[in-house]
């Protein structure tokens, strides 16, 4: 049973993120009652080792055999989470190796009932699945939390909230509209592929694990052929909704494979871009500004292609007060108080989920007991 205190006003709900950056774990405390955010807490961050990167890089596009890999993630969040005292519930993602909601699924691997264990606190977890079996894309599920992130900052204008991680996607919400699941307070989708195929091409090339401050791209030019190539790919002239997978335009990689550094690094971030300003073509209007969090953000190469593209002001979350670094750990902080009061965390306008849904399962601490003592279940 959950704990009284998780039943209705405000509670701090402590939440992480492990993106597919596979960088590290971000965790973020949050003061809500699944419904207003009234204050942002502590937060922290935990890199992934070389040798745990290493075991996540392999799990990859993999949806079982994934044992070692969810052993590492639920450790690297264990240690974490257990710096951060307070909380009442935890809103724990986990990291996603594969994701083909049309087909097998979405697979975010790290169990909770173990979490839930190791920290003695009520875990919610398995945030997409009940979205994807309902018919929707599991992603993505921020946009709740951008509606909510803007009525707390004080917005009253409909406000575009872009994450530049790994992949893009893009939250249109209109704040006046109080409940995030009614018709127009939300819109959403994945834009394209963010820093994912830069990352891997940094990776390969140099060894760095990104473009720091765009400085190779800086030096490059785009390869126009690579990005008519890009523009030419069905996904940007699909209507939302739609996600995507972390590697799904990986042939870009190969695309630019006979470029100079300089160049491969400028087209992969042109292409990032050019993926944002498409989305754009799906916003029910033009927003006034793109609101840019994720890493992306410190990319001034990649925020002023953005710039050129859409020809809108585009500027961090930090100029609303935001925090760029947490916003998705935040994310699954609110997420995780909506579904401890059965409230839905996506809509037809986030996910294409066919009516409003309540994804998570919440695990108490005394649910891992079969897992701990070795029994199958
Ligand atoms: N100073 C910087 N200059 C350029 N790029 C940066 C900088 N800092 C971060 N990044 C990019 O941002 C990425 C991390 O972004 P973020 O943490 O938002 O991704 P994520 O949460 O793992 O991904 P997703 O949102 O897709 O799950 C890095 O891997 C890098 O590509
Ligand atoms: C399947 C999955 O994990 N998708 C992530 C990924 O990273 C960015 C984008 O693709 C988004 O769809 C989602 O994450 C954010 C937190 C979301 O669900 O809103």
């Amino acid at each position: 049973m959950l704990k009284d205190a998780l039943r209705e006003g405000p509670v701090w709900s402590l939440g992480t993120m492990s993106g597919t950056s596979l960088d590290g774990v971000d965790a973020a405390m949050v003061l809500t009652d699944g419904a207003q955010i009234f204050a942002f807490g502590e937060t922290a961050y935990r890199a992934y080792s070389d040798e745990e990167r290493d075991v996540l890089r392999a799990a990859m596009g993999r949806w079982e055999g994934l044992g070692e890999a969810s052993a590492v993630v639920e450790s690297a969040h264990a240690e974490l989470l257990g710096q951060i005292t307070g909380a009442a519930v935890v809103g724990f993602h986990g990291q996603t190796t594969a994701h083909d909601p049309a087909g097998r699924g979405t697979c975010q691997i790290g169990d909770g009932r173990m979490l839930a264990h190791m920290l003695d606190l009520p875990v919610v977890w398995d945030f997409r699945s009940g979205d994807v079996e309902m018919g929707g894309q599991g992603a993505p599920l921020a946009p709740f939390f951008h509606h909510a992130a803007m009525r707390y900052v004080g917005e009253t204008e409909p406000a575009a909230v872009l994450n530049l991680g790994g992949v893009g996607n893009i939250s249109y919400v209109n704040p006046a509209i109080e409940v995030p699941s009614d018709p127009g307070a939300c819109l959403a989708f994945d834009t394209g592929p963010a820093n994912a195929p830069l990352n891997d091409l940094m990776r390969d090339r140099t060894g760095a694990g990104f473009d720091a401050d765009g400085a190779l791209a800086a030096r490059g030019a785009p390869d126009g052929a690579v990005l008519d190539r890009m523009a030419a790919d069905g996904y940007f002239a699909k209507m939302p909704p739609k996600s995507l997978d972390r590697d799904e335009f990986a042939w870009l990689g190969a695309a630019v494979a006979e470029l100079s550094d300089a160049d491969a690094a400028a087209t992969l971030t042109a292409a990032a871009a050019a993926s944002v300003v498409r989305g754009l073509e799906h916003l029910p209007k033009r927003p006034a500004r793109l609101l840019v969090t994720g890493g992306g953000r410190l990319n001034p190469v990649m925020m002023e292609m953005i710039r050129a593209g859409s020809r809108l002001e585009v500027a961090p979350v930090e100029d609303v007060g935001l925090n760029g670094d947490m916003l998705e750990a935040q994310a699954f902080a609110y997420l995780a108080v909506r579904v401890s009061r059965g409230w839905p965390t996506s809509c037809p306008g986030t996910t294409g989920v066919r009516a409003a849904v309540g994804g998570g399962v919440v695990s108490e601490p005394g649910d891992a007991v079969a897992l701990v003592s070795g029994a199958s279940g």
